[in-house]
């Protein structure tokens, strides 16, 4: 397994096959953080590519939150494989009530925002998901872009982290 830095002095299509899991569906996000050469470390890439994030317009954000599957998802097809480790792990033992009532609120809230209620299940236990689903709803769509955007950051540092094999510390 190659390091970040060494990935960097590497080409671009290996650059951008190597990272484009880390965002959903983003091959092209990895090969437009191609140009911020050199990446000396994870954490290095990690900062430009939130600072990347950020900088998009909230259409491209909204583009890119479409992008995630919702959670425990009757559809397993929308799953990568990074999604589907991540479901596995924290949803293995989920009660059919709790799985029952996240199916529920992903649906009312994708009928008021359009698009999927996003947590990062490696930081978030089911209670937690179901506390800040309730919670989050009543949201407005301009704070739940960036709750939304904030999530797939941290969702992003584990995928990294899982890579390269480091201790997560951010
Ligand atoms: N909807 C949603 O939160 N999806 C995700 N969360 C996470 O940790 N991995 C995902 O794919």
């Amino acid at each position: 397994m190659s390091d970040i830095a060494c990935l960097s002095k590497g080409s671009y299509v290996t650059f951008r096959n190597e990272l484009s899991g880390i965002i959903e569906d983003g091959a092209w996000i990895a090969g437009a953080l191609f140009d911020l050469k050199p990446f000396v470390s994870i954490e290095d890439y990690y900062t430009k590519l939130c600072d990347f994030l950020s900088q998009l317009s909230v259409i491209a954000q909204v583009g890119i939150i479409r992008c995630y599957p919702q959670l425990i998802s009757t559809d397993k097809t929308t799953l990568s494989k990074e999604s589907t480790d991540e479901h596995e792990m924290r949803f293995k033992n989920i009660s059919t009530s709790s799985t029952l009532t996240i199916r529920e609120l992903n649906s009312q809230y994708i009928e008021k925002f359009q698009f999927p209620f996003i947590s990062c299940v490696k930081e978030n236990s089911v209670e937690n998901i179901l506390e800040l689903m309730h919670a989050r709803i009543g949201n407005t769509y301009q704070e739940e872009v960036k709750m939304n955007m904030q999530q797939i950051q941290r969702i992003a540092w584990y995928r990294l982290v899982d890579k390269f094999k480091l201790e997560a510390k951010l």
